[in-house]
């Protein structure tokens, strides 16, 4: 049982497939390659106290964590080739194959770059579906299931 007042936070994982490659790596990252990543997203704020109501006792649908992250991140990056601007060689390359589904990102594609540019596009999608209701708290972002990144802002 919460009480009315609770700040509570709630978490989706959902999961995606993307190829990069960190150019000045000094090892293998160099190279083209890809991951299973996994993106967690954790909102706060107060449970619906509205009864009868299919939101009630909740903070948010996870349905509706999975329909906007999957909107603005999942299905932009999945099975997309992710590449920084800067990476110009390879950026030409990818955009000379027909079709292919490259995302040209403004930093070097690490996890921690990556984790943050879904924050930027995620926080305001929340913020304005929600009316300020929630927060959006903290992406954490999985490269492989031993390596990843969290973010927030204060
Ligand atoms: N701080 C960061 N370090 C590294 C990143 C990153 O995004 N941020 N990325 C990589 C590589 O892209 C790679 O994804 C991870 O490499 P690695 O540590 O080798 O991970 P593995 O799962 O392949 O580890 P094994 O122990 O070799 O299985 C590198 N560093
Ligand atoms: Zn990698």
């Amino acid at each position: 049982m919460t009480t009315k007042q609770e700040t509570i936070s709630i978490t989706r994982r959902l999961e995606f497939d993307s190829g990069h490659r960190i150019p000045n790596h000094d090892g293998q990252c160099r190279h083209l390659h890809g991951h299973r990543y996994a993106i967690e997203v954790t909102l706060t704020g107060m449970v619906a106290d509205h009864p009868g109501k299919a939101d009630d006792g909740m903070v948010l649908d996870f349905g509706d964590i999975k329909r906007l992250t999957n909107q603005y991140v999942v299905e932009p990056w999945d099975h997309a080739f992710l590449v920084a601007k800067e990476d110009t060689g390879l950026v030409q390359y990818l955009n000379s194959i027909p079709n292919h589904k490259t995302v040209v990102m403004e930093h070097v594609p690490t996890v921690e770059n990556l984790a943050s540019a879904a924050f930027e596009v995620l926080q305001p999608v929340f913020e304005k579906a929600f009316e300020g209701r929630l927060k959006l708290a903290s992406i954490r972002l999985y490269e492989t299931p031993n390596c990843w990144a969290d973010v927030s802002h204060s």
